[in-house]
């Protein structure tokens, strides 16, 4: 089935919330706790002044406050730069690091499409400043690149369905990295985070199960396919990088991250497969196997460890430099359906079946006839449907990821329990159906 959105009718879901709910409410938890912390120290403060003269107490608070002042305009000083910030995930790493990186004087946003969202970031005592550009044009991104501290490098093609060709994957994914390695080394900028993918690992063109392994799991990764060679040459380039003098002769430091199936509010291909099942009559069809294991981990939390690993890369380069990390959390192992079933279950779609309606060497004809159809009518229109010989392999191999990595060398803990990432994509889904309604 083609992916397409328009004449949906809205669906079941129950709550009446506008879709830029989500947007606006965006807060993370623990979060009120730097302003609750504030509050409770000036409260201290106070206590401690309760019985002296109130001139004395005013001038201690006065004190305090231009003390406060003072660090704050030391500690605001950094300047983060991240490309592809009106992405899915970029969007989530930009909110994030506003909430959760005290040391940011300027936020830059380099995209190829800014949204409108971003205005209402402006009004923040961090400086916004969105950039239109497109990382395949170097001197675009030397100038957005000028003078950051940190650059964060989301922005990418991620295309598996057949829509953009191999040319131009290669060109926005490998080439666009060139440019910002680049930069970094051209104009000085020491710290380079790059989102990778799982599948600069897998799963590979055999078929290979990668079961509960991790950054070290030996394993034979072979690529056919543009986006996942496209995705294993960038994060390459970014690795090589690391330790090249930049202008006036720091080292580079770089890390790579790698999301397995990211899934939270913003979430294209949950969109489309919600609307899939409202156009089946709210129902969806087993293709896959439930005991085929799909690594899936929740936006906010791999935005969270996009904000750590740029703060500790600057902390301990020597150990974080040049190293590699999954995206993990506490979302259970399923199968890509099931795990979808999650949130698209509360909104009142129903998986029909506990075994595959079709038998494997059917799904894999219907593959190759979409395949067959996106080629032949290329020519006339855009035909990119959820279901090709690639995505149905990739929803077929078991590629799941248990590690600490992250852990041990950052202190990264998930910032959202799965309850957390499940209810909040579960109240964005609703809140995207009520505002089609
Ligand atoms: N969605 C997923 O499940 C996973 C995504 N990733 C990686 O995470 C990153 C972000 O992915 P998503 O947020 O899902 O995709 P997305 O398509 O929502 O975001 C990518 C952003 O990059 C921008 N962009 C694309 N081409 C550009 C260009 N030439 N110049 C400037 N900006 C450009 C787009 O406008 C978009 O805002 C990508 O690098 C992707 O490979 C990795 C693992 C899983
Ligand atoms: C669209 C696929 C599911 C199709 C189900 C079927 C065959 C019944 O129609 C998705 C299955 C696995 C997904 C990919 C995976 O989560 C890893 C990814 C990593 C990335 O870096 C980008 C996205 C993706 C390729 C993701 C894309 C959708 C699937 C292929």
């Amino acid at each position: 089935m083609p992916v397409e959105h328009s004449g949906h009718q809205g669906g079941p879901c129950g709550k009446r919330v506008g879709e830029e709910g989500w947007r606006l409410g965006w807060s993370v938890p623990g979060m009120a706790r730097r302003e609750e912390q504030a509050e409770g120290d000036n409260h201290l403060s106070l206590a401690g002044n309760e019985r002296r003269p109130a001139l004395v107490a005013s001038l201690g608070t006065l004190g305090l406050w231009l003390q406060d002042m003072a660090d704050s305009a030391q500690a605001q000083k950094l300047v983060y730069l991240v490309t592809g910030g009106c992405g899915f995930l970029g969007e989530h790493v930009v909110r994030m690091l506003l909430q959760q990186e005290p040391r940011l004087r300027e936020l830059r946003i380099f995209d190829l499409h800014l949204g409108p969202w971003l205005e209402e970031l402006k009004t923040g005592p961090v400086q916004v400043t969105a950039i239109q550009g497109d990382v395949t044009q170097a001197h675009e991104v030397a100038a957005a690149v000028a003078g950051a501290h940190v650059v964060i490098h989301t922005a990418g093609l991620v295309d598996v369905f057949g829509k953009a060709s191999p040319e131009t994957i290669h060109e926005v994914n490998v080439q666009g990295t060139k440019n910002v390695i680049e930069a970094c080394v051209q104009t000085g900028t020491q710290f380079l985070v790059y989102t990778s993918s799982m599948e600069v690992v897998g799963p590979n063109i055999k078929g290979h199960p990668f079961y509960r392994g991790n950054e070290d799991t030996p394993y034979e990764a072979v690529h056919r396919h543009p986006y996942p060679s496209s995705k294993a040459r960038a994060e390459q380039l970014v690795l090589e990088a690391n330790g090249r003098k930049v202008r006036g002769g720091l080292p580079l430091v770089t890390c790579a991250l790698r999301p397995t199936g990211i899934y939270g509010e913003g979430h294209q291909i949950m969109r489309d497969i919600y609307y899939q099942g409202l156009r089946l009559g709210g129902r969806l069809f087993r293709a896959i196997p439930a005991s085929v294991e799909h690594g899936r981990v929740y936006v906010g939390n791999v935005a969270w460890m996009h904000v750590l690993v740029a703060r500790e890369l600057q902390q301990r380069p020597a150990l974080m430099g040049g190293q590699v990390y999954f995206c993990y959390d506490k979302s259970p192992y399923k199968s890509y359906e099931d795990f979808n079933m999650e949130f698209l279950g509360p909104c009142g779609l129903r998986l029909v079946g506990t075994r595959p309606l079709l038998p494997y060497w059917l799904l894999m004809l219907l593959a190759a006839l979409n395949a067959l159809l996106q080629w032949l009518l290329r020519p006339l229109l855009l035909y990119a449907p959820l279901l090709n010989p690639y995505t149905l392999a990739m929803a077929n191999t078991t590629f799941t990821v248990s590690t600490n990595k992250a852990q041990r060398h950052f202190g990264y803990e998930p910032l959202f329990s799965w309850e957390e990432s499940r209810t909040r994509t579960i109240r964005w889904m609703q809140a995207m159906d009520s505002s089609a309604q």
